[in-house]
């Protein structure tokens, strides 16, 4: 089917994930089917059993009895052969496995549990949760001895021993020892605390933790924290000779440097080269919606807008300047809850993962997680009425070619669009190829509500809009002359909980001619 997510393309959207949950299902259904199956098994094993016994209990079993004797003779001839060798349990197994290749295709790859484990890492450091409470289920920013709760789930979801061992692991594979060493901290912690109870599902034990952590630590620079894992290490499994020969080298380095003052390694986050501005950006995405208030700026006003449009003299939209330079707006429930569902509907069965412009070509980068898709006017009028709408109250020529079609985009797990201009900086941008010109300005409409995270945030302008369902933003992204406007540099905050929607409408230079007139200074 169309839009269906493939393999490596659930953690992308949240409606992939959410899609993730009927193949569970099945698994469920199977997996009942599997224990009726053994609980019968077991339950006739133990009649036989129980049958048996009950004979050999009987003090005065007369042997005496042909009967008996038959039956005796019989039962060990042939009766224990049968249970013996019983192919019920192996064909339970069977149906079991049998069932679980029918549903595999369906089910998300490891590029997801990367996916899905990066975007719990990038949580963490954009909104700087501690890992521990993560651990226990909650969203909690720990700064000094300060906490506070960034979102308070209903429930609490906390993580295994063997989930957090996962996360770190995905850090330790990519040499990312910063991360590892917080998530492999908690699994070590959580497999200490149940030593000796395994469980079928885990892929790790308290060992695995442990020698990854050791490791982690020596890359990091800390010997002693490597060596007392290692040694813990070695309790469980003394015959580990590789281990032993750490300890070796451990107890070596730290003898050696015992004479010289050893400054403590500080490990630093791993640094993302294409994002100079990150510390802004975070700063922007954890004070959700800093921008300033009219009575901080009188310029900055709320008014209903009608430009004149006898569209909008019937149904005037609130509008709230954000910013003057560059110019933001927001537009009060520019649509309906009906509308916004409508748009999401029409959008899910060919949502992608989403793509940008590198040189001429488009890829899907870590910096941009979401899924996307186009929808052209023709696929509903209810697209056209929104054109209409959104032509009205920007005074912009908003048909193709002059606009781009509707570009609706769902989050991820984590999902985010880390800064970046939307208009074009390169002459080869595939955004070029409309023949239209470079894109103007954006009218992004907020198709959901988000529970935390999400915000849109302005990073040389300095403020942050909070997700506010059913308005829409609206920026200029080029000066009047058509230079690019630098000031416009912004990014999607990662969703820390929820599901959010957006829509984006890129309005081009060309066909605006007489309705934003332009000018040769570079500052309009
Ligand atoms: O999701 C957001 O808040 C911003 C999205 C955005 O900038 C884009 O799609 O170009
Ligand atoms: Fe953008």
């Amino acid at each position: 089917a169309a839009g269906a997510a493939g393999r490596g393309d659930t953690f992308s959207a949240v409606t992939s994930v959410a899609r993730a949950l009927a193949p569970e299902r099945r698994l469920l259904a199977l997996l009942r089917r599997y224990l009726r199956g053994e609980e019968a098994r077991l339950r006739d094993l133990t009649r036989f059993y129980d049958k048996v016994l009950s004979l050999h209990e009987d003090s005065a079993t007369p042997v005496s009895n042909p009967l008996l004797a038959f039956t005796l003779i019989k039962r060990l001839q042939s009766d224990w052969r049968n249970v013996v060798h019983s192919l019920e349990a192996s064909e339970n197994t069977r149906a079991l496995k049998d069932g679980f290749e029918k549903v595999e295709q369906d089910l998300p790859a490891f590029e997801d549990l990367e996916g899905a484990a990066r975007a719990l890492m990038r949580l963490q450091d954009v909104y700087m949760l501690s890992v521990k409470g993560l651990t226990r289920g909650v969203f909690q920013r720990v700064t000094g001895s300060a906490v506070t709760d960034l979102y308070s789930p209903r429930r609490l979801f906390p993580l295994t021993a063997d989930d957090c061992f996962q996360v770190g692991k995905v850090a330790y594979d990519m040499g990312d020892y910063y991360h590892a060493i917080p998530w492999l901290e908690e699994a070590v912690s959580l497999f200490r605390g149940s030593y000796g109870e395994w469980n079928t599902e885990d892929e790790a034990s308290l060992e695995d933790a442990l020698d990854h952590l050791a490791f982690a630590y020596f890359q990091a620079g800390n010997v002693s924290f490597a060596l007392s894992l290692s040694q813990e290490f070695l309790l469980y499994s003394p015959d580990n000779k590789r281990m032993a020969r750490n300890v070796l080298k451990y107890e070596k380095l730290l003898a050696e440097s015992a004479n010289q003052a050893v400054a403590e390694a500080v490990i630093q986050r791993p640094n993302v080269p294409h994002l100079q501005t990150r510390d802004t950006y975070e700063g922007l995405c954890q004070t959700l919606g800093s921008q300033p208030t009219h009575y901080q700026v009188p310029s900055l006003h709320c008014s209903y807008e009608t430009n004149a449009s006898p569209y909008l003299l019937l149904q005037p939209v609130r509008k709230e300047v954000v910013h003057l330079e560059p110019y933001v707006v927001l537009y009060h429930d520019f649509v309906s809850d009906v509308e916004a569902q409508k748009i999401r509907g029409l959008a899910e069965p060919w949502l992608q993962r989403s793509v940008v412009a590198s040189g001429e070509k488009q890829l899907p980068v870590e910096y941009r997680i979401s899924k996307s898709a186009w929808l052209k006017d023709t696929v509903d009028p209810m697209l056209v009425t929104l054109d209409h709408r959104i032509a009205a109250l920007t005074g912009l020529d908003v048909q193709p070619p002059y606009a781009e079609y509707l570009q609706v985009v769902n989050y991820g797990i984590g999902g985010h669009y880390e800064p970046h201009f939307d208009h074009a900086t390169s002459p080869t941008s595939p955004l070029y190829r409309m023949k239209s010109g470079n894109r103007v300005a954006t009218f992004m409409i907020y198709l959901s509500s988000v529970e935390a995270g999400g915000a849109t945030a302005f990073i040389y302008a300095n403020f942050s809009m909070p997700v506010v369902k059913n308005a829409a933003l609206f920026w200029w992204n080029l000066h009047k002359s058509g230079e690019g406007n630098d000031d416009t540099l912004h990014a999607g905050c990662p969703v820390l909980v929820g599901d959010k929607w957006v829509a984006n409408k890129w309005i081009h230079e060309y066909g605006q001619e007489f309705r934003r007139r332009c000018s040769s200074s570079p500052k309009d």
